[in-house]
């Protein structure tokens, strides 16, 4: 589970955003130009590098400092060479059998799979719990929606405030779907990369993960799909309608009603 106290909010003085940020996320803070020997006393800071909001891990050999980029790098050169529809995630969620899905991102992390799902004409709410991870990604959705290239898709995007949980009824989507951490053991945990740490570190593993999988069945118009590592198994313990496997991981599908039907 999340663990503030290995994290601090460092600023600059005229960085007065940011300070409000500590404040919301109820974090301690450091100005960056006169207390720079304090900040060793964290892991991690959350800070503004080249007008992003990033956190970056302290001490020697720390790696990149992680943001959320969605129009560039990994994320932008999944969009356009990573394979379109013919994507695991795009045939688990049910692209290729409908058009223009509403879908609940109920774990949405960093954003990556639900710009995939978005740049594939789905409109994807997005909901994340940690508070740190939602700064990120609210800082990350703001300047994508700066990049007139991929406009139309961030129009697809929205964040939510809260959780799924709630979320009413009525208010049910097309697809839920769910990507919560899950303890890797060793073998698995060299394939993590290496700026990913924070989310181990920090995000922990989601130990009421199952919970979700009943919440989302209600919210599902049609199907919920669940992100599985290899040898995972099954979320709430529930056997799939169908998974889709792949090299390092599976997508587990649970068909409520025929994506045939209106
Ligand atoms: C493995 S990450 C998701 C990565 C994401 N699919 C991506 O593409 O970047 C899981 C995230 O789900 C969030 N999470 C777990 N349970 C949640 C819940 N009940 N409500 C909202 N967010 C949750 C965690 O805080 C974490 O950031």
């Amino acid at each position: 589970m999340f663990t503030p106290s290995t994290l601090a909010v460092a600023y600059r003085n005229s960085e007065t955003h940011i300070r409000d940020l500590a404040q919301r996320l109820q974090l301690p803070k450091y100005r960056l130009t006169s207390e720079l020997k304090f900040v060793t006393d964290y892991d991690y800071l959350l800070m503004h590098q080249d007008d992003a909001l990033v956190i970056a891990k302290t001490g020697k050999g720390a790696p990149k400092p992680v943001s959320v980029e969605l129009a560039s790098g990994a994320v932008d050169h999944r969009r356009k060479f990573g394979g379109g529809k013919g994507q695991d995630i795009a045939k688990a969620c049910g692209l290729t059998k409908r058009q223009g899905l509403t879908i609940f991102d109920a774990t949405a992390g960093l954003g990556r799979d639900a710009f995939v799902l978005a740049s594939l004409g789905c409109n994807v709410t997005l909901y994340e719990r940690v508070g740190f991870v939602r700064e990120l990604l609210c800082d990350g959705v703001d300047r994508a929606k700066m990049v007139v290239d991929i406009a139309d898709i961030m129009e697809r995007i929205s964040l939510a405030l809260d959780t799924i949980f709630e979320v009413e009824e009525e208010e049910c989507v097309d697809v839920v779907y769910l990507d919560p951490m899950f303890p890797h053991n060793d073998k698995s945990s060299a394939a993590v990369k290496k700026e990913m740490a924070f989310f181990r570190d920090l995000v922990g593993h989601d130990a009421d993960a199952d919970s979700l999988l009943p919440k989302a069945m209600l919210l599902a118009r049609y199907r919920v799909v669940v992100k599985r590592p290899k040898g995972a198994p099954y979320l709430n313990g529930e056997e799939p309608s169908f998974r889709l496997d792949g090299k390092s991981g599976r997508f587990d599908i649970y068909v409520k009603r025929s994506l045939d039907h209106n």
